[in-house]
């Protein structure tokens, strides 16, 4: 399916009269944690890609897994508990690698792969991430994974910028042959092949630099600033800051930074996102977005008291499922008007991205920023909400994609990144993001007391529903 997605790409951008000569450099991003399990010999298959034919027949038989794992999968908590004794303990894991064994990180599904699934696993001669997955394509070659991305396997000591021993050895053995060796995020790997120059009419001297994960990417698009915040509410939600010194928790992740490989990046997953505010939007608001908008305009902030946790499969910040709603005496009741419903899910869902950001050492200050992306950054209502519970202006740059754009401003970085010229150099000239929305004047009062009591049911919700 992905390289399927790549040709009809290429194939489009070709009917639509890009001039592929023109491009210099590329770089690109993909979801972060997924991996593909490449098939011995895919590594000479690549080299010799016939420019007659697209990808998807010339790559046909080169993966040991078709089904690759993705960063949805939470299956691997037998190996999670594995890795986390190596180590000598969750705390321990994090210090190394900048996040406790999580389900979905890469070194867990691994090892999840090479136990149930053995004979696959022998098959393969190479895994990569689906970043350097997509940037070996571009490159003809195997691509190696890079430390920003490579941060999020539960493998990569994040200080050192080598794959851990401990991990590897607990996760499969050799697997540092099948890893390739990590570099910076900022690396030029090599000439785009020659498959891209005679079939697509690429330049010889195109540069393919390293791909990273879209959250790292992300980072890079909104050019986001020590102090900011950034909020991401694509498939999943994120939220994700620029960090100077690493101090790993039980809860959260820490990544190497993509564009500056002295720093780190802090960010916290939520699975119930954009699928979650999908499915509130078919029930209560007819599938459309306009009404569901309508819906957060005509209810007042704090919602009459009203609270919910909407976790539709398992979450990963907190592990919590299950739908819960409360009324504004902290009574559990069974349903709430259609439009209770919908601001019912999204105060509480910016509610506990500012609970757990906090936790991991975010505090609202004046002059904090709050940058928005993702498909979702496109409303208003609900940047007005987001605002609201942050008590902080919101603003958006002028695409909601700021994962492609980040591979663009990084593609451009990496062109000149040996030499010393620092990120924001590069892109100095790139457009301010836009002020989109401010807090109303009572959000503060009504909010601050709001996370408090979210914080106490959360808890409660937690303690009921531990397996
Ligand atoms: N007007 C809108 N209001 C709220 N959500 C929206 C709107 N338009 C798109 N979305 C959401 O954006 C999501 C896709 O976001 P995107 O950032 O493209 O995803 P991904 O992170 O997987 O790349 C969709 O699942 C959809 O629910
Ligand atoms: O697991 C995480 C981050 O740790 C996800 O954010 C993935 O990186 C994919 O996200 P979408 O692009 O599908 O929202």
């Amino acid at each position: 399916m992905w390289v399927k997605a790549l040709d009809l790409l290429l194939d489009k951008m070709k009917r639509a009269g890009l001039d592929f000569s023109r491009v210099r450099a590329l770089s690109g991003s993909g979801q972060q944690h997924g991996s593909v399990f490449w098939r011995k010999g895919a590594s000479e298959t690549l080299k010799q890609l016939d420019p007659d034919q697209d990808l998807n027949q010339l790559l046909q038989d080169s993966f040991s897994v078709s089904d690759c794992p993705v960063w949805m999968d939470s299956s691997s908590t037998q190996q999670c508990h594995e890795l986390q004794a190596a180590a000598g303990g969750a705390l321990r894991l994090a210090e190394i690698t900048g996040s406790r064994a999580y389900e979905r990180f890469t070194g867990n599904q691994i090892a999840k792969l090479r136990q149930t699934r053995p004979n696959e696993f022998q098959d393969a001669e190479r895994i990569s991430l689906v970043s350097s997955f997509a940037a070996s394509l571009f490159l003809g070659d195997y691509a190696a994974i890079d430390f920003s991305d490579g941060s999020g396997m539960n493998l990569l000591d994040i200080r050192t910028r080598t794959w851990s021993k401990i991990c590897l050895e607990a996760t499969a053995p050799h697997l540092d042959r099948l890893l390739g060796t990590p570099l910076p995020s900022t690396s030029v790997l090599g000439p785009v092949s020659s498959y891209f120059v005679q079939r697509y009419g690429f330049s010889d001297g195109c540069r393919v630099v390293a791909f990273t994960g879209d959250n790292p990417a992300s980072l890079a698009g909104m050019r986001l600033q020590q102090g900011d915040i950034a909020v991401s509410l694509g498939t999943s939600d994120t939220v994700f800051l620029w960090l100077q010194q690493p101090r790993p928790a039980l809860e959260g992740h820490v990544f190497c930074n993509p564009v500056d490989w002295q720093a780190y990046m802090a960010l916290l997953c939520f699975k119930n996102g954009s699928l979650t505010r999908e499915r509130i939007r078919n029930e209560c608001t007819e599938g459309s977005w306009e009404h569901f908008s309508a819906s957060l305009r005509d209810t007042p902030l704090g919602n009459n008291g009203h609270i919910g946790l909407y976790f539709d499969t398992m979450e990963i910040t907190p592990p919590a499922v299950g739908v819960h709603r409360f009324d504004g005496d902290d009574n559990e009741v069974s349903s709430l008007s259609p439009q209770v419903e919908v601001r019912a899910l999204v105060e509480g869902q910016f509610l506990s991205r500012r609970l757990h950001g906090e936790r991991l050492g975010y505090s609202i200050i004046p002059g904090t920023r709050v940058l928005a992306t993702g498909g979702a950054s496109s409303n208003k209502e609900i940047l007005q909400v987001l605002s609201d519970v942050f008590n902080a202006p919101v603003y958006t740059i002028d695409l909601s994609n700021s994962t492609c754009l980040g591979a663009a401003y990084r593609a451009l970085h990496g062109l000149v990144a040996e030499t010393g010229v620092c990120f924001f150099d590069v892109v100095k000239k790139a457009p301010e993001p836009q002020l989109i929305v401010t807090p109303h004047p009572t959000a503060q009062e009504v909010y601050d007391t709001m996370l408090r009591r979210f914080a106490r049911l959360e808890e409660r919700v937690l303690q009921e529903t531990r397996p």
